[in-house]
């Protein structure tokens, strides 16, 4: 099997009793764009310290480019660019003297690094203000310059840790963009850790869910889902006439289906408050396997009218929530 250009087995951090990362097995593939997702310390930052070299694993190992992360930190460094969520400048600098200073620290010569760095500035939709002192940046600005700045260095990896932070929403989809369209067009691999469900479900290719130290899954939306004992991976929206307790027990027969909910907004009624006693409603039903075309039938056949039908995707949120269920719940804010 190839080997991930991130490498981790087993890690393992303790402070104290305390145990921060537990046992974590993670392979990452180049050029993969990975969510490490999972609420306030849920351990992401220290794995992604123990990755760089910057803390030590109690056990295990975590290799990075073929690297060894805590015997050789100096070699990983230079491959891999590294965001932290409170990223520093030299503010009394311009953006372009910053981006040069850290391409000069990695050894690159004077004129590349203006060449590569002004280069930089315009893929980040910087250029005008390439010769503003960064103290003027705004955050988003910032976080912009923060990934010209990993990116300086021509990395294979590069590792950001909540890189939307503080930015307003439009900034927030511009930098997604962004960071997609670098991670495509260089080939890079990309580890981003993030509380905000619906920024990772939006770029990464696959998502690892960390909760108190442990990866409890990870992979793709469809794995993910599967992986979570059997739960649902479809979702049906229909808006139903003659609504009952008959067809209810009805739908919840057909196969594959796993749970019928009637919306406490009904789309139909436009009542807040989801009326019981009205036959107009609105329904939910998740199911495993595609159901759309038998409900329709089955609401048809029973006599009831079918006035609105919207297949949606389980979304990394809904997974999300079933797994943190009783845990942080300010992610629902993203
Ligand atoms: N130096 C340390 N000494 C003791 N405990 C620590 C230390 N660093 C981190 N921890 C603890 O380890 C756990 C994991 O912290 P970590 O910062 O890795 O979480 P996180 O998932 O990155 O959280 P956040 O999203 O809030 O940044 C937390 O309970 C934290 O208090």
């Amino acid at each position: 099997m190839e080997a991930g250009v991130i490498e981790l087995k087993q890690l393992t951090k303790k402070y104290g009793e305390f145990t921060a990362v537990d046992r974590l097995d993670l392979t990452i593939r180049q050029g993969e764009i990975f969510g490490l997702l999972g609420p306030n310390g849920a351990g992401k930052t220290t794995t992604i310290l123990m990755m760089l070299g910057l803390t030590e694993p109690t056990s295990g190992s975590a290799t990075v480019c073929g690297l060894d992360a805590t015997r050789q930190p100096m070699l990983v460094k230079r491959r891999v660019g590294y965001m932290p969520d409170d990223i520093g400048f030299y503010d009394d600098r311009s953006g372009l003297d910053n981006l040069v200073y850290t391409a000069r620290l990695n050894g690159v010569p004077e004129k590349d690094a203006r060449e590569r760095a002004m280069l930089l500035l315009e893929k980040v939709g910087l250029a005008d203000a390439a010769r503003k002192k960064t103290g003027a940046y705004s955050r988003g600005m910032r976080q912009r310059l923060g990934l010209a700045d990993v990116l300086i260095k021509r990395p294979d990896v590069i590792i950001l840790d909540e890189p939307t932070l503080g930015i307003d929403p439009e900034g927030v989809r511009e930098l997604l963009v962004l960071i997609r369209e670098m991670s495509r067009t260089e080939g890079l691999t990309v580890l981003l850790s993030s509380h905000h469900l619906h920024q990772v479900q939006q770029i990464c290719d696959r998502v690892g869910l960390f909760v108190k130290g442990r990866l409890i899954a990870a992979g793709d939306l469809d794995t993910l889902s599967r992986e979570l004992d059997g739960g649902p991976t479809h979702l049906v929206e229909i808006d139903v006439g003659g609504w009952d307790s008959a067809l209810e027990e009805t739908l919840l027969s057909l196969e594959g289906v796993l749970a019928v909910n009637r919306c406490e907004t009904d789309a139909l009624s436009g009542s807040g408050a989801g009326d019981a006693s009205s036959d107009l409603a609105t329904i939910r039903v998740a199911s495993g396997v595609d159901v759309t075309a038998s409900l329709a039938s089955a609401v048809v056949s029973s006599g009831a009218s079918l006035l609105g039908l919207r297949p949606t995707r389980y979304g990394l949120d809904d997974i999300y929530h079933r797994y943190f269920e009783g845990g942080d719940s300010h992610e629902r804010t993203s």
